[in-house]
């Protein structure tokens, strides 16, 4: 191995190679050529001259070149070689065109971008069991991974550099290639020597092969003497850096080569490439392969992303998006709705991204159950079940990623044992903004199948009140049963509708409202979000979840010691599901938006097409799978300031029905002097006048035919409710409030034809001003007391007529 003669350097300390080796001797004789070719083999001389040619042939070639460059175009700066030796110099240079490369990437819709999410990924490290410093990157792909630890080798092999100089010799064989191929030859050509020395012992056959792979080798060391060609005039100034700063200008200078190759190949394709005509609906119609229709989705991204250059001028913008919209979702499969709502949040580029990234599973990851052990701990007892894993990230100190396992992680005695609990990434950030404390009054309002609750239990260290509710009381048995497994004991489970939880406990410390969405985060888990969500879905969610989160806010205590917050979450990435249900509470309650806490994410949106949200939206978080590979979620937390409910609050639809239902229970007698029931005891009139509604209250449903005119009534008004279920809320139509003193088992009083019940009332009214301008006061007076009998007596009434009917019977 060839060594290099410690000159001008002073020796840093005695290094394991320099205290077995003594310092090399050089005899500069004027014939070592000579003396070295005599020691050579004959194959190796051929090979020498081979290269010598060659080389001359290069540096010739060059010559001409240059001299031909310098008399058409004259270099318009001068050299300054002072650049070429100042190494601090050209690396700061290096750091700015970086630095640029970065910012030169787009951002969309105000997001951060992915690329240079990843970037930043790529570089985030943490590890608790190995030095506590290892690759976020290795989340993402195995790809990544290996690019990360080939960095590590590299920035180490750097440092023992830099620390041993003893070591000088393995590193140059590391990165300065040129010394590699010295390097390789003078130990090949040792060997060589050797061997002849020996005797020749080699076989002829032996000896062919060997030859063989000799010329494979020369030709490669040919490509990299032709690459190395620029490098070879600054070899004499590099004799004066250190072998990294040498390795690094190389490296640059490559780096340089190759991008300039790279840009040069793209302008020959974007000038080359056909030009993108839009297809006509006969081609459209002949589409049968998806292949063709993948291009065709790349082909309209490319003309979308410089229109007027790219643009057909026949064909609006319009039309391309249409055309893009209509690929997708034949590609993708999704539903022509779901993709609009995507391509409203991403710009094509990004959602292209969105979408491909949708169609791959996230990595498998678990959450240790802190109560039980520690990660560390657990990472050891699962890598000698041969399962594969590493820390999740930087930002979360309990979970890990599993890249490979031998064993099902459901069944494992880990698990069993409840040290984890298997749970996606983005799962974990609710939890962590919502930062439970110990000896704190939590609720949980949507918490089946408890995966947060669980660790919001862990993070409260089992003390205090953990109220774990949910709607389902199927899923609750999943709740059950993990928090036996986990060793959770400061929990209530309860199964409650959400909207009405505060009317039976309040004055929360912190309060989880990980809401029912579309799931379309998670399209990878479920595809068939896809093609089965529709506008009235979403509708149904947004709805619901700004009436869960008026009433998570109104459990939450505004005085509370240490806490007062909420977090608000979905699975979902439509901001309908999300900044808008945020900024409805913002208007609806005493709450102000306040950082989550956690340290990546996308900023939420402040804007959305027509909408503006407040500027404190952006401390929400976003979370999409193809830019930091978790589920695609959402998180925002929510500080309670004022326990009062602001006057302008819009009465929440819940409130509404409940009100409607009191209205039913009126008291038995009703004083027909109250004001206050004259226009109840009007419409009931009204409404007794009318036979079908007779038929519906005083007749027992079995007796009614199927097609009468009462069931066509409930038919009419069914999608009379549908319709009234799109309504946004606060802008719903409140149901007709059902005014008989009963409540109507046969026909809901809400299904009620609404319009007829009026136009009866208005016809009875009309009645009314007749009769008392005919002066006929006293008929008003009997209508009204026959309206009170009625109205006391109308069970006596069914049972007189029954008795009746039975009489004659008989
Ligand atoms: C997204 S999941 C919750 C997941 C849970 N936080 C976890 O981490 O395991 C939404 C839950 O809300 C429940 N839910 C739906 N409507 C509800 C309501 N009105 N009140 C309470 N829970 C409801 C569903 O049963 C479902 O379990």
């Amino acid at each position: 191995m060839g060594r290099k003669i410690n000159l001008e350097r002073p020796k840093k300390g005695p290094g394991r190679k320099a205290r077995k080796q003594p310092e090399p001797v050089f005899t500069f004789s004027k014939n070592e050529d000579e003396d070295s070719k005599k020691k050579l083999s004959r194959h190796q001389v051929q090979r020498l001259k081979k290269r010598e040619i060659v080389k001359v042939q290069k540096k010739e070639e060059k010559k001409t070149k240059k001299a031909l460059q310098k008399a058409t175009n004259p270099p318009a700066n001068t050299f300054d070689p002072t650049e070429l030796f100042n190494v601090e110099k050209s690396r700061q240079k290096y750091q700015q065109l970086a630095q640029k490369s970065k910012q030169q990437v787009p951002a969309s819709n105000g997001h951060q971008n992915g690329t240079a999410k990843k970037n930043r990924n790529l570089f985030d490290s943490d590890n608790e069991m190995d030095e506590d410093d290892q690759p976020a990157s290795k989340v993402s792909t195995d790809g990544a991974r290996v690019k990360k630890s080939q960095m590590k080798k590299f920035l180490q092999q750097a440092d023992s550099g830099d620390e041993d100089d003893s070591d000088e010799d393995e590193m140059d064989s590391d990165v300065d290639e040129e010394s590699v191929e010295s390097d390789e030859n003078d130990y090949e050509d040792d060997e060589e020597v050797d061997e002849e020395e020996e005797g020749d012992e080699m076989d002829d056959d032996e000896e062919d092969d060997y030859d063989q792979d000799d010329d494979e080798d020369d030709d490669d060391e040919d490509d990299e003497d032709d690459e190395d060609d620029e490098d070879d005039e600054d070899d004499e100034d590099d004799e004066d850096m250190l072998p990294i700063e040498a390795a690094n200008k190389k490296l640059r200078k490559r780096m340089e080569r190759e991008q300039k190759d790279a840009d040069d190949e793209m302008a020959e394709a974007a000038v080359n490439r056909e030009r993108f005509a839009f297809p006509s609906d006969e081609e459209l119609a002949q589409t049968t392969s998806l292949q063709d229709v993948h291009i065709r989705i790349k082909d309209v991204i490319g003309v979308l992303a410089d229109f007027s250059v790219n643009r057909d001028p026949n064909r609006s913008r319009c039309e391309y998006i249409e055309l893009l919209k209509k690929d997708l979702c034949l590609y993708y499969s999704y539903n022509d709705y779901f993709m609009g709502l995507l391509m409203d949040i991403f710009s094509p580029n990004e959602l292209l991204e969105f979408l491909e990234a949708s169609e791959i599973q996230r990595p498998v990851t678990i959450r240790t159950n802190s109560l039980k052990t520690r990660r560390r701990d657990l990472a050891q007892a699962l890598i000698n079940r041969g399962i594969n894993l590493d820390p999740i990230g930087k930002w979360s100190k309990e979970g890990l990623v599993v890249y490979t396992s031998q064993v099902p992680l459901g069944a494992t005695p880990e698990y069993l044992a409840g040290h984890y609990m298997l749970q996606g990434g983005s799962s974990m950030l609710p939890v962590m903004a919502l930062a439970p404390e110990e000896n704190e009054r939590i609720l949980d309002l949507c918490a089946a199948p408890g995966g947060k609750s669980s660790h919001i239990a862990a993070l409260m260290k089992n003390t205090g009140v953990l109220f774990v509710n949910d709607a389902n009381k199927e899923r609750l048995h999943a709740v059950v049963g993990n928090f036996h497994r986990l060793g959770i004991q400061n929990a209530v489970v309860t199964c409650i509708n959400g909207i009405k939880y505060g009317d039976i406990m309040k004055g929360f410390d912190r309060v989880l409202l990980d809401a029912p969405c579309t799931g379309s985060g998670v399209i990878s888990k479920d595809p068939s979000v896809k093609a089965t969500k529709t506008e009235i879905d979403v509708q149904r969610c947004y709805n619901l979840q700004r009436r869960l989160l008026l009433a998570a806010i109104d459990c939450l205590s505004a005085n509370s010691p240490t806490g007062g917050y909420l977090v608000y979450s979905t699975c979902s990435i439509l901001p309908q599901e999300n900044e808008w249900v945020i900024d409805f509470a913002l208007k609806q309650r005493n709450v102000r938006i306040v950082p989550t806490g956690l340290d990546f994410g996308v900023e939420g949106m402040t804007n959305f097409g027509p909408h503006r949200f407040h500027p404190t939206m952006k401390h929400t978080r976003r979370f999409y799978p193809h830019t930091h590979n978790l589920d695609g979620f959402f998180v925002a937390k929510l500080q309670k300031f004022s326990d009062a409910i602001p006057k302008s609050a819009v009465v929440d639809p819940a409130e509404e029905e409940q009100t409607e239902e009191e209205e039913i229970k009126l008291p038995k007698k009703i004083d027909k002097r109250d004001w206050y029931y004259k226009d109840i005891i009007e419409e009931r009139k009204a409404k007794r006048a009318d036979t079908n509604h007779v038929v519906t209250v005083f007749q027992k449903p079995t007796n009614v035919k199927k097609g009468t005119k009462s069931n066509k009534q409930e038919k009419q008004s069914a999608p009379a409710q549908k319709e009234e279920e799109k309504q946004p809320a606060g802008t719903k139509i409140p149901k007709q409030a059902s005014t008989n003193g009963t409540k109507q088992r046969s026909v809901p009083e809400s299904k009620m034809n609404k319009r007829e019940a009026e136009e009866a009332l208005r016809l009875k009214k009309k009645l009314k001003k007749v009769q008392e301008q005919n002066g006929k006061a006293t008929g008003f007076d009997k209508t009204k007391k026959m309206a009170g009998k009625q109205k006391q007596g109308v069970k006596k009434d069914t049972f007189k007529k029954k008795v009746g009917k039975v009489r004659k019977a008989n």
